[in-house]
């Protein structure tokens, strides 16, 4: 799993906020990545004590943790409604709570749970804010788009580098089969815009900026929580 900027403490404060909002009965989604982690973990302790949840998880990760976390699970096409999803970021907007997300390369699975979802709240570490985005959207695309895409990138002035696995030769294969370009496009003055053209693009399957969707975001610090609501 990848590292972030944020200590595990204010990890844990924002994912328990979160979680304060699951109630007996409810299908959650379960985002993926290290702070998302800690409210999994935090929704098996719970599952423990006895609520009944049924979680949908948006990634191998965070299947696999919900799993071992004993949290009975169900695949998205198996559920009528999703009443709550809660998933990490990598930059979260403060102004609007626009997100880029993907660092996991998650990011299309997750895209569908948590727009599905009728409330998304995210979790987040003070490392994670910016007034504006600018932290590299990353694009999953079609194996045999990466060149069609990585051009259609350029041509928005972005700047894409597929992304490479660390602990095996070549690119980052997702869960979905498929590649990531990761693309640097600086200061992201109009992700909604920049969103609609990174959709348009043929050969794309999700892209990681999630504009509109979140309802909440909880930001753990290192002596509480600041409750973000775009
Ligand atoms: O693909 C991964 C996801 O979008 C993660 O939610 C995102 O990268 C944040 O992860 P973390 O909480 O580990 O920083």
């Amino acid at each position: 799993m990848k590292t972030t900027g944020g200590t595990d403490a204010q990890k844990r404060r924002a994912a328990t906020a979160a979680v304060e909002a699951v109630e007996d009965g409810m299908v959650v989604g379960l985002g993926t990545g290290s702070t998302t982690a800690f409210a999994i973990r935090a929704i098996g302790d719970l599952v423990a004590d006895g609520l009944d949840v049924r979680g949908v998880p948006t990634s191998f990760a965070a299947r696999e943790l919900a799993r071992e976390c004993g949290i009975p699970l169900a695949d998205l096409d198996e559920v009528d409604a999703i009443d709550l999803a809660i998933d990490g970021a990598d930059q979260v907007a403060t102004t609007d709570g626009a997100l880029v997300k993907g660092g996991g390369a998650a990011h299309a699975r997750e895209k569908v749970v948590d727009a599905f979802a009728d409330r998304f709240l995210v979790v987040a570490d003070p490392s994670k804010t910016a007034e504006t985005l600018s932290h590299p959207v990353p694009v999953e695309v079609l194996p045999s788009a990466r060149s069609t895409v990585a051009a259609a990138v350029s041509a928005l002035g972005g700047d894409p580098t597929l992304r490479r696995a660390e602990k095996k030769d070549g690119p980052v294969v997702t869960d979905n089969g498929n590649l990531v370009l990761d693309c640097e496009f600086g200061t992201i003055d109009d992700p909604d815009a920049l969103a609609t053209s990174l959709s348009r693009t043929p050969g794309t399957v999700e892209h990681g900026l999630f504009v509109g969707l979140a309802e909440t975001v909880y930001v753990g610090t290192d002596d509480g929580v600041d409750v973000i609501e775009p």
